[in-house]
C-alpha cells in the first residue's frame, strides 16, 4: 500500500485544505495521512472573511513524529501552513527523516479572499522549502510573490518567474494559471530547470472551484507515490482537477465546492496535455 502524507490546514467545509488532500489521496488509491498545522474558518456574518487559528509547532512536531514512527510515506506536500515556527519544524522533520517525493503547495493567497492571506510566509517557504521540494505547485498571484515579479500576466511572465522559482531551489516547477491568467483555456506551465510543457485544458466558466489548488498538488503527490514519473503526476492532477470542477457544486452564496470523486468514473488517459 502507498502512502502519503499531508501537513496542512483544515477546511471544515471539506472542499479544501487536507480533507481535500485525504480525498484525493483516498481517490487515487494510496492510503492517506495527515498533520494538521491549522484550522480555517469563515464567517458568514463577515462576507466570508477567512479566520486562521494555528496549531502549536510543537504539536505539529508531535503529529509528525507519529506519522513517521509508521516508516515514511511515499509522498508527502505541505499546504497551509501557521507561521515560520511551523515551517522550520517542517523543514527539520524533512532533515531528520529525508522522505522522498516532496511536494511543496505555497499557500499564500486563498479564492474568496480579498487579500493574500499570510504573505509573511513567503520568505520562510522560499528559504526553507523550496530547497527540499521536488515540485512546487504556486498558483498565478504566489508565483508572482515568490518570485519577486509581482503581477503575472502571460506564459511568458510565468516562464520567467518559474525560472526564478527553480533557482530558489525546487527541482521542479509548475505555476497554475487556471482562472487567473486570461483565456479560453486554462493553462498551467511546468518547468523542470530545462524545459517547459504546457498543460493546457478548457477554461471551466464555473465559481465552483474552491480547494482546486489543493487537489491539484494532492493528486500530484499521490501519482508520484504511485510510482510515476513528475509530469505523468501533473498530467495526471490537471485531468483529476478539472474533472473535480466540471462536476463541481455551490456550497454557499460565497463558496463552491469541487467534485472529488469525479475522476473515478472517467476513462483514464491524460488528455491532450503537451
Ligand atoms: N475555471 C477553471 N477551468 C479549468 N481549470 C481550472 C479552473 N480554475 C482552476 N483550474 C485549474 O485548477 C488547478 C488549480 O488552479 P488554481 O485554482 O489557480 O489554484 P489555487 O486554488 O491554488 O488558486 C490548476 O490546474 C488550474 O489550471
Ligand atoms: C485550510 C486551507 N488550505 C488551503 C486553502 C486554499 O484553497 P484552494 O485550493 O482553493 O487554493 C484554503 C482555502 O480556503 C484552506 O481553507
Amino acid at each position: 500500500m502507498k502512502k502519503t502524507l499531508t501537513i496542512a490546514g483544515s477546511d471544515s467545509t471539506g472542499g479544501a485544505g487536507l480533507q481535500a488532500d485525504l480525498k484525493t489521496f483516498q481517490e487515487l488509491n494510496t492510503f492517506g495521512m495527515s498533520a494538521i498545522t491549522s484550522i480555517v474558518t469563515m464567517a458568514i456574518d463577515n462576507n466570508w472573511s477567512h479566520d486562521i487559528e494555528t496549531i502549536s509547532p510543537e504539536t505539529v512536531r508531535r503529529q509528525l513524529k507519529t506519522i513517521f514512527a509508521g516508516g515514511n510515506p511515499d509522498a508527502l506536500k505541505t499546504g497551509m501552513l501557521g507561521d515560520i515556527r511551523t515551517i522550520t519544524v517542517v523543514r527539520e522533520m524533512i532533515d531528520h527523516y529525508h522522505p522522498k517525493n516532496i511536494v511543496i503547495d505555497p499557500v499564500l493567497a486563498c479564492k474568496g479572499t480579498a487579500g493574500i492571506l499570510l504573505s509573511e510566509n513567503a520568505d520562510s517557504i522560499r528559504k526553507l522549502l523550496l530547497p527540499v521540494a521536488d515540485i512546487t505547485t504556486p498558483n498565478l498571484v504566489e508565483a508572482g510573490i515568490l518570485s519577486g515579479m509581482g503581477d503575472l500576466k502571460t506564459t511568458d511572465d510565468m516562464k520567467n518567474a518559474a525560472k526564478i522559482i527553480h533557482n530558489y531551489g525546487a527541482k521542479n516547477v509548475v505555476i497554475k494559471g487556471g482562472r487567473r491568467l486570461d483565456g479560453a483555456q486554462s493553462i498551467d506551465l511546468f518547468y523542470d530547470g530545462k524545459n517547459f510543457h504546457k498543460l493546457t485544458k478548457p477554461m471551466i466558466h464555473t465559481d465552483n472551484n474552491h480547494g482546486a489548488g489543493c487537489t491539484f498538488a494532492a493528486a500530484i503527490t499521490a501519482s508520484l507515490a504511485n510510482g510515476e514519473c513528475l509530469l505523468n503526476a501533473v498530467k495526471i492532477a490537471k485531468t483529476f482537477v478539472h474533472e473535480a470542477i466540471s462536476q463541481g457544486a455551490p456550497f454557499n452564496n460565497y463558496l463552491g465546492h469541487i467534485w472529488h470523486g469525479a475522476y473515478r468514473n472517467m476513462t483514464h488517459e491524460t488528455g491532450e496535455n503537451t
